[in-house]
């Protein structure tokens, strides 16, 4: 079975851009995953632990053939690979990568929860979800992406486009 499932990358250290481009490019590679849609590249405030770098964040679409479990061991092992060291909860982070969407599952387990809980608080996951969604309503929520945007209290504030990176080629392209 083949399902259409979500994710969120994001990173605010070294070369931010070539982490996401390696990360999506190390997604793609895996067996039981192939990358069918990206979004363009956010310059994000940070959100929790504000006192840290800004972070460049994107949201990608991909068919997999992989269940839950196996695409977030998939997420955590291209994590590693790039070096991502967790210290400081929501601290800085050369790689980040989030599973947002499953298909329309929900899910709740202690190492896994689908949707991501947090998503429809974040500006930096909604404003490049809107970029790769296909559809109107969210899964599980039954709602569009829009109608959480709306309900934050500074919508976009602090999300700017960054520009494109091109994981096939290698070529980025920022706007700034
Ligand atoms: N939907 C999900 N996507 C990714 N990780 C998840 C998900 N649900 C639960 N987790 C768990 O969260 C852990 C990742 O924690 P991590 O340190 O990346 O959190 P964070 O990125 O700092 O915070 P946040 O989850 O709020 O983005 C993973 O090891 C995984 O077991
Ligand atoms: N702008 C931004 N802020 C964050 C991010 C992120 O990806 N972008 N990730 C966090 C931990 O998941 C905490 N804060």
């Amino acid at each position: 079975m083949t399902v259409t499932a979500y994710l969120a990358l994001g990173s605010n250290m070294g070369d931010q851009a070539e982490h996401l481009r390696q990360a999506v490019r190390k997604l793609h590679g895996r067996t039981g995953i192939r990358v069918i849609r990206t979004s363009p590249v956010y310059e994000t405030d940070p959100v929790g632990f504000v006192d840290q770098d800004a972070f460049l964040n994107m949201v990608i679409a991909v068919e997999t053939e992989l269940s839950p479990d196996e695409l977030l061991d998939a997420a955590l092992h291209v994590e590693q690979e790039l070096g991502r060291v967790r210290t400081i909860r929501w601290g800085p982070r050369t790689i980040d990568i989030d599973v947002l969407l499953y298909g329309d599952e929900k899910l709740e387990k202690e190492d896994l929860t689908i949707p991501h809980p947090a998503m429809t608080e974040r500006a930096f996951v909604l404003i490049p979800l809107r970029d790769v969604w296909v559809g109107g309503a969210l899964p599980v929520w039954g709602r569009p992406v829009d109608d959480f945007l709306r309900l934050l209290p500074q919508e976009d504030k602090g999300v700017q486009i960054w520009g494109t990176i091109d994981w096939e080629t290698g070529f980025d392209h920022s706007v700034s």
